[in-house]
């Protein structure tokens, strides 16, 4: 699918989307507890289908109801799958299904697609052999397929922090579900740490305990996961925002206002505070959950995405437009992502017109002294480069046809109506 977007002025007011990291997390969650939970406001995409299926597979029951999710847990220990789990593109999926599977007693197939197999999962897999399990990657380079057993019994391991904060968050959600828990100390920096924060309040929404220390993080066995009134709510996503909140300070012709902004320990609502930086008019209340853009002049800043990764497509389109340099350092770990963002992001923009500049860690795009230009450009199979790229196409001149468009069904289905809706020249193609 194309879309083909027109410079216009965008406005008016739009919900966030649920956050595609608390849905996938409590969706586990509830799989791991005993009987029904109802997972409120989830976000129903492509990826958190997969998660979805995941839990069915372990012997769960996941039922879409007008309230929300009905689940039906498999009470803590996984059935082995009677088929192989595709966790089509969603690294979240293939990383926190496989530390459950290390709590089984037969062997879990885990796969995904072309993207997916080529991600890294040697740290998490290493993790789970040092406790015992079996876990391994078909072609031996630390990618799926993946064949993972158990059952693991807990215990310590040492884990690098610098891949993917998934390996921590797979190993606090399985370890409540061992016998002695697992401590897991890290032997780098934790890069995406507040992902672990998200994953911590979650869990204690189930009534998992949780501890941080100097070393790493911890989790004690034996718990059982239930959350308050068998019922957890999600709240909206920063990630999806980061798009709106972009398009409202590059294009808003009146106010746009953002609802279902409340705080929670997402590292992305760090988006406001950047804004602000550049010279946006943002206002967040808090108390009321709703963020105000209008359009304003930027200016270029730097910005450190070590804990916001997936900022970094949003923050480079702003950099294209804002005056001077900006300059997103810290990004490492942005090229594990479903495609390498700080290339796709870079090799984008310059054929729109941008001056951009790569190094193993990070971007520097070169803004104000060029105007974005419309050409067709290619949304890389990357849902967040696909977004990102219809965002520059507001301010582009002419047309920007976008290649692939139909990914943002991965975190964000409803991203061109939502669009259109605030007055956005957009249409899609098959
Ligand atoms: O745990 C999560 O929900 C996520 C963690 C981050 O990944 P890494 O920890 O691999 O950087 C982030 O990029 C991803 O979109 C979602
Ligand atoms: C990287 C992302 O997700 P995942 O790791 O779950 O594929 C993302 O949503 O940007």
């Amino acid at each position: 699918m194309d879309a083909e977007i027109r410079e216009s002025a965008v406005g008016g007011r739009v919900d966030a989307p649920p956050s595609k990291s608390y849905t996938h997390r409590a969706i586990l969650a509830a799989g791991y507890a005993d009987g029904e939970t109802l997972v409120e406001r989830p976000l129903v995409s492509a990826d958190t289908r997969a998660t979805m299926r995941a839990v069915e597979a372990y012997g769960g029951d996941v039922t879409e109801t007008d309230d929300g999710l009905s689940i039906q847990g498999f009470g803590g220990r996984p059935e082995t799958p009677a088929d192989v789990i595709d966790c089509a593109n969603s690294g979240t999926t293939i990383r926190l299904v496989t530390a459950a599977a290390a709590l089984g007693d037969g062997l879990t197939v885990l796969t995904g697609d072309e993207s997916l197999r080529s991600r890294p999962h040697g740290p998490l897999l290493s993790a789970i052999e040092d406790l015992g399990g079996r876990a391994e990657s078909t072609r031996a380079n630390g990618q799926a397929p993946l064949v993972v057993g158990g059952p693991i019994e807990g215990g310590t391991v040492a884990m690098p922090g610098d891949v993917s904060s998934q390996f921590v968050t797979a190993l606090l959600l399985a370890g409540a579900r061992t016998e002695k828990g697992i401590e897991i100390d890290l032997e780098t920096e934790l890069k995406s740490a507040p992902y672990v924060e998200i994953t911590r309040e979650v869990l204690a929404d189930f009534g998992i305990d949780t501890r941080s220390s100097d070393a790493g993080f911890a989790v004690a066995g034996g718990q059982a996961y239930a959350a308050a009134d068998g019922r957890y709510r999600v709240p909206g996503d920063f990630s999806s925002m980061s798009y709106l909140l972009a398009a409202g300070a590059l294009a808003a012709d009146e106010e746009l206002e953002v609802h279902g902004a409340s705080p929670s320990a997402q590292g992305d609502a760090a988006i406001v505070e950047i804004l602000d930086r550049m010279g946006a008019a943002v206002e967040w209340d808090r108390e009321a959950g709703v963020i105000t853009v209008g359009r304003s002049e930027l200016a270029g800043v730097e910005v450190d995405v070590g804990d916001t990764p997936d900022l970094l497509p949003t923050l480079a389109v702003l950099g294209a437009a804002a005056d001077g340099e900006t300059r997103i350092v810290n990004a490492e770990h942005v090229r594990y992502k479903e495609t390498d963002r700080v290339s796709a992001m870079a090799e984008e923009l310059e054929k729109m017109g941008a001056r951009v500049e790569e190094t193993p860690g990070s971007l520097t795009v070169h803004g104000g002294d060029t105007d974005l230009r419309g050409t067709r450009v290619d949304g890389r199979g990357d849902h967040r480069i696909v977004m990102a790229l219809a965002v520059a196409g507001l301010i582009a001149d002419g047309e920007t046809t976008i290649a692939g468009a139909e990914h943002v069904d991965v975190s964000f289905p409803d991203f061109f109506r939502e669009l259109a809706g605030l007055g956005a020249d957009v249409q899609t193609t098959e």
